[in-house]
């Protein structure tokens, strides 16, 4: 378990002071995979680089398996460090070694017998599919490649954990999905918790179950993807998640409504789960004297969980209203009324 407990970082220099985090807490247990999310400068690097001890804190703790790494010694946290692997954005490989020889580079730190070493590299070299470009050199290889050779360099000491610095933003879409399916096989066969930082709400949306959305060194919103995603609270992760589940109503459509001349009230579902298989609005019309039209509806799935957002308008008396509000809370489906 790594333990993140009111952490703050100040960057000074001659020029200007940066508050980079502040009072940062977060929990994140075996086997999770989390995304850090946030714009450019939000801290989410410097928070990251807390995990394996490259920054440290000016106040707070970070606690990995129960214990303060600032309580380890130098040599104690040369061990720590190789129960965590890290990849980044810019593959840092050495341009002058071969594949082989770059993913041999934390074995030989280890001091680890050549033979051990050979055996280790076919592992991984197969592992990340990469069969055949042991002798290649990184301006052989395409990005996707290279981020593979730094995924196996990163595996080469069995981690316990994996950090990823905006590890695909450099990868078109199609090699982005390949290695976000890798990283999802490391989690889960070999057990690896992963904490993925990324500008990328895709990213988050395609492999994690836990995201923390993070703004001005601060993490404003924290959660199950699926809760985050589907109820989003602040506007900074409303605008994320907008991206790859739209909730709002197209222009045309505001424009229909404001010539509306009958009452009627907008209210945005959510159905989640089991709900979303229900035929709620059918049941509604059925059994209450409102007339119903859906004007908006996205599904998508998330950790294997279907999620509907509809934007529904609902024409009736006051107590047929009611009565169709009540019959949403009694079957669990989320809803707030929208304005225009
Ligand atoms: N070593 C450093 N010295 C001075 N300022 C720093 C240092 N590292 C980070 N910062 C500053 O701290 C703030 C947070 O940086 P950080 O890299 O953590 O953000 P980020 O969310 O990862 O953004 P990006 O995606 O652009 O890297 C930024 O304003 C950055 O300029």
């Amino acid at each position: 378990m790594i333990e993140i407990s009111h952490v703050s970082k100040r960057f000074v220099s001659d020029v200007q002071t940066v508050e980079a985090l502040r009072d940062v807490s977060l929990t994140i247990e075996k086997g999770q995979i989390w995304g850090i999310i946030g714009f450019s400068g939000a801290g989410k690097s410097t928070l990251l680089r807390m995990v394996n001890a490259l920054e440290v804190p000016d106040q707070g703790y970070v606690k990995l398996d129960g214990r303060k790494l600032s309580d380890y010694t130098e040599g104690e946290l040369r061990g720590g460090r190789k129960r965590i692997g890290m990849i980044f954005q810019q593959f840092n490989l050495l341009e002058s070694r071969t594949v082989y020889e770059n993913i041999a580079i934390p074995l030989r730190l280890n001091h680890t017998p050549a033979e051990q070493i050979a055996a280790r590299v076919e592992e991984l070299l197969a592992f990340v599919e990469l069969e055949g470009k042991k002798d290649a050199y990184p301006w052989q290889l395409s990005g996707g490649q290279k981020q593979r050779v730094g995924i196996a360099r990163a595996l080469a000491t069995n981690p316990e954990i994996l950090l990823c610095d905006e590890a695909t933003s450099a990868l078109d879409p199609d090699t982005t999905e390949s290695i976000l399916q890798l990283l999802a096989q490391i989690n889960q066969q070999l057990g690896i918790t992963i904490i993925l930082v990324t500008h990328q709400i895709q990213v988050v949306q395609r492999i994690c179950n836990r995201v923390a959305v993070m703004e001005n060194g601060q993490i404003v919103e924290q959660g199950a993807v699926l809760d985050v995603f589907g109820n989003p609270q602040r506007p900074i992760t409303q605008r994320f998640v907008r991206t790859v589940i739209p909730d709002v109503l197209p222009e045309s459509l505001v424009a229909d409504l404001q010539q509306e001349e009958r009452a009627y009230k907008l209210l945005k579902l959510r159905f989640q789960g089991n709900v979303a298989k229900e035929n709620i609005l059918y049941n509604i019309n059925r059994r209450i004297p409102v007339e119903s039209s859906v004007l908006f509806a996205a599904v998508t799935e998330l950790q294997h969980v279907v999620l509907g957002i509809f934007i529904v308008k609902f024409i009736g008396s006051e107590k047929s209203l009611a009565a169709a509000t009540e019959y949403l809370d009694s079957h669990e489906v989320a809803w707030q009324e929208v304005a225009v």
